[in-house]
């Protein structure tokens, strides 16, 4: 991998749960690959007082876990070279100053600001970096989501983040972007002449994104109780999903040319009327159940979450693109917590051939289908049909199996740690711009909006299931069903 340029990155929230979980050892690896100088720093800051030892402590303690094998003794002291830590509260003016002394080191090098804070943080910090000008031209912000929490209040906060960074600055990260074979799904449509003839309404029946979770809100609840799964998964990592597998061939990589085109499938989203909420979406909320070998409690028994809570923790949702490529072809999403596995993927399913000179059930079932997986293995699977060896002429589905893993030896990144890199290169190809952002939480707020005045509640689905039954209905209406491959 090549070095990155010298930078120094602020972790606002370099305290909290992703800085430990993901940002810190995503930034451990990276020291451990040998892109990152010496020179490099990285400057968490949080609001409570602790020493750069005490902190240090507490890193070390907290990221290991998540290291696994990665961790060891000589490289994390490696990168505890290049940390320090300053209490700043996102509020307070005056406790910017120690910061700026340090920035004011190195004046000239890549600066990249990252807001891992709760999002009502963002202007004061912004406001305060900008008036201590503390914002270079060679600076860049990473913001986390949820960036608000509807159009208008995302607006208000990219307004308030874009009076002191430029558009071109602020990198709006979507951590399934920084997925592997996300990435490869861009490959494989643009990189190869094989699919872009099939990659339309002709061809396609229809295309199923699933992104299900076995965690629970994990001590997350006051969070989530005003999130909700639309707001956290859906509004964002599986429409970007969709805008992947349903874009135009962008004329080049460049962070516009994509984002032009992923932009256009936003804006083609059909709206929902009040109609369509109620027959193309399906809200759930998890009861007590089981996951994996354990039972595990209701949604509303976590802390934090009121005991008649409306939240979803499972939606499904059946959208339409109005455009000639994808007219008539459903793409159906579903995200929830509390499933019985931990899988994520992007089923294509072709029509079947329009004369089955072998029979019906030859054809059917699992032909004809190209899966791309991202969790819990990381592959693509073209499921044809073939002749078994033999007399008789009989078929069965066989699949082509590129797993990733084993066709490409070398360590995968974690998508936190490519994100990390490209922001500190300036690459925004994988990070949403406003616009897209906004195009996204204008199709998704009439469900909001219809769901919060309905007096209906949340579909139950048990802990363990794939969801309510509703979701199945939403398929079979049309005469589909999720895919089930393992
Ligand atoms: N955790 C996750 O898996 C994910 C999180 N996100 C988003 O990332 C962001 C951070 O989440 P997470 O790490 O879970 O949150 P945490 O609650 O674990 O951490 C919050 C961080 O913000 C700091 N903070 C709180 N108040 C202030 C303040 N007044 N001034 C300065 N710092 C302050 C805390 O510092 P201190 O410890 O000193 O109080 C802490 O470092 C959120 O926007 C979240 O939605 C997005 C995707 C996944
Ligand atoms: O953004 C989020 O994503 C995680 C799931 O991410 P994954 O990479 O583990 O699939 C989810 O648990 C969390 O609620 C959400 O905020």
């Amino acid at each position: 991998m090549k070095p990155l340029p010298d930078f120094d990155m602020v972790l606002f929230g370099g305290t909290g749960d992703l800085a430990m979980r993901k940002l810190l050892p995503a930034l451990y690896q990276q020291v451990k690959a040998g892109t990152v100088s010496p020179a490099s720093r990285i400057l968490a800051a949080a609001r409570r007082k602790l020493s750069r030892a005490e902190f240090l402590d507490l890193a070390e303690a907290s990221c290991k876990p998540f290291l696994g094998e990665a961790y060891d003794a000589a490289t994390w002291k490696a990168f505890a070279e290049r940390v320090s830590y300053f209490s700043v509260d996102a509020q307070d003016a005056a406790s910017y100053a120690v910061l700026g002394e340090a920035l004011g080191q190195h004046p000239d090098r890549v600066r990249v600001f990252y807001y891992s804070t709760a999002p009502e943080f963002f202007a004061a910090i912004s406001a305060h970096l900008g008036n201590a000008g503390l914002i270079t031209a060679r600076s860049r912000v990473v913001v986390e989501k949820p960036l608000g929490h509807d159009l208008e209040s995302s607006r208000e906060i990219n307004d308030a983040v874009g009076q002191h960074f430029a558009e071109r600055q602020i990198f709006r990260i979507d951590h399934y972007l920084g997925k592997e074979p996300v990435q490869n799904l861009l490959a494989l449509r643009f990189g190869n002449v094989l699919f872009e003839p099939l990659w339309r309404r002709e061809w396609v029946q229809d295309v199923q994104i699933t992104v299900a979770e076995q965690l629970g809100v994990e001590g997350r609840g006051d969070f989530y109780e005003h999130t909700g799964a639309l707001r956290d998964m859906l509004q964002n990592h599986l429409l970007q999903l969709l805008c992947i597998v349903a874009m135009e061939p962008p004329t080049g990589s460049d962070p516009d040319a994509v984002r032009d085109e992923k932009l256009k499938v936003l804006r083609s989203l059909k709206p929902f009327t009040p109609m369509d909420v109620a027959t193309k979406t399906v809200r759930g909320q998890y009861k007590a159940g089981a996951v994996g070998s354990g039972p595990v409690s209701a949604y509303v028994e976590e802390p934090g979450v009121a005991p008649d809570s409306r939240t979803e923790t499972f939606v499904a949702v059946k959208a339409e693109i109005d455009t000639w490529r994808w007219a008539g072809v459903p793409f159906f999403l579903r995200t929830g917590k509390r499933m019985p596995d931990k899988l994520a993927e992007i089923v294509i399913n072709f029509r079947p051939v329009p004369h089955p000179i072998f029979g019906e059930a030859a054809h059917g079932g699992r032909a004809n289908r190209l899966i791309i997986r991202m969790q819990p293995d990381e592959s693509m699977r073209l499921y044809l049909v073939a002749k078994q060896p033999g007399d008789a002429m009989t078929l069965q589905p066989v699949n082509l199996n590129l797993d990733f893993a084993e066709s490409f030896r070398a360590r995968r990144l974690e998508a936190y740690e490519r994100l990390l890199m490209d922001a500190i290169r300036g690459k925004l190809t994988l990070f949403v711009r406003r616009d897209e952002q906004e195009a996204a939480w204008r199709w998704v707020e009439p469900i909001l909006e219809n769901w919060a005045s309905s007096e209906e509640r949340p579909k139950y689905y048990t802990a363990g299931s794939w969801g309510p039954a509703a979701s199945s209905a939403l398929l079979s209406r049309d005469g589909l069903a999720w895919n089930e491959e393992d």
